[in-house]
């Protein structure tokens, strides 16, 4: 099991990362899910063992791990970390990447095992490629090879599917990560990507400026958002007073999702002028005013502009 405790870490003055804890079982999946610049990679590069952690320990199995200025070589061998930069050799094959993190000591188990992990991330058509003449995508999948082909206990993933189109992304994440599970692999993923973050983690721990801003299963954080910033990773988000929806004094705000707004035949004390009406395949996502706010809600058809309707909460999640 890992433990990660970090009280704090910063690289000159700064605070990049305060009071982070979490434990990580074998084969668990954990999403750091937070904005640009929030310390995700800091945090991966930490739990390496790339960054000198002062204020906290990381301990794997009991045992306290390090870090670089401890070790010859920074990073642990159990663990694998797939940078933004991957690290792969662009004058050999994609084959011969993969090849350099195995035993080599039996020919054909090493071949076997090439063509095992290259099936995983769908890279069999180019085997024999040389790696500099891949897309970025392409290199992004050999780098997620490269990293599973030692069966690491622990990979670490900085946004692993950023390069990818989305055609084939959604596979591709459901093969990696059942691929994880079935080999017991525990996996930490820094990403922006909500859907990816609510449809494969057990647990996200959500990040503002380098602090825990949420931490639960994927259910837990979606029922829980509460602020515009942590329902901003999930699509437009409305932060409306909770007594447009109740008779209630109450002048607390709360936020509503596009999909739990409805038009309303009655009167209701949410009453919004249309703005704009997107085709989202199998809704319209209408933007509204409501008192000089935009807010957002879905719509079976398009509206038109200028067109005022009241609204109501259908359902809460
Ligand atoms: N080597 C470094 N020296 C000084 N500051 C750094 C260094 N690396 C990162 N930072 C700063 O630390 C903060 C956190 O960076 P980090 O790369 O961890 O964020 P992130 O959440 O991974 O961002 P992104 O999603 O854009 O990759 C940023 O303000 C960044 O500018």
């Amino acid at each position: 099991m890992l433990k990660v405790e970090i009280d704090s870490f910063s690289y000159s003055e700064k605070t990049i990362l305060k009071n982070i804890r979490f434990t990580l079982k074998p084969g668990e999946h954990l999403s750091i899910l937070g904005e640009s610049g929030c310390g995700k990679s800091t945090l991966l590069h930490l739990v390496y063992g790339l960054l000198h952690l002062e204020y906290g320990n990381i301990y794997f199995n009991a045992r306290k791990l390090l870090g670089p200025t401890n070790t010859l070589v920074p990073g642990e061998y159990f663990m694998k970390l797939v940078a933004q930069e991957f690290n792969i050799m662009p004058f050999i094959t994609v084959a011969e990447n993969l090849g350099s993190h195995l035993s080599r000591l039996d020919e054909k188990k090493d071949e076997k095992r090439i063509d095992e992990l290259l099936e995983v991330v769908e890279m069999e058509a180019f085997k024999n490629t040389l790696v500099k003449n891949l897309s970025g995508g392409q290199k992004q999948r050999v780098a997620l090879a490269k990293a599973l082909a030692n069966e690491p206990e622990i990979l670490l993933l900085d946004e692993p599917f950023s390069n990818i189109d989305v055609f084939r992304k959604n596979k591709l994440q459901r093969k990696i990560f059942n691929y994880l599970k079935e080999n017991s692999i525990s996996c930490i993923t820094a990403t922006h990507d909500s859907d990816e973050a609510l449809a494969f983690s057990d647990h996200i721990l959500m990040l503002k400026d380098g602090i825990e801003e949420m931490y639960g299963t994927p259910e837990f954080i979606y029922k829980n958002v509460s602020t515009e910033y942590q329902a901003g990773f999930f699509g437009e988000a409305n932060l409306l007073p909770k007594n447009l929806f109740s008779s209630e004094e109450n002048s607390e705000e709360t936020i509503i999702f596009p999909h739990q707004l409805k038009i309303s035949e009655e009167k209701t004390k949410l009453e919004a002028t249309v703005k704009n009406s997107f085709f989202k395949g199998i809704f319209y996502l209408i933007e509204a005013d409501f008192n000089g706010k935009t807010i957002f809600f879905n719509n079976p058809l398009p509206l038109k502009k200028e067109k005022r309707c009241w609204l109501k909460v259908s359902k809460k999640i």
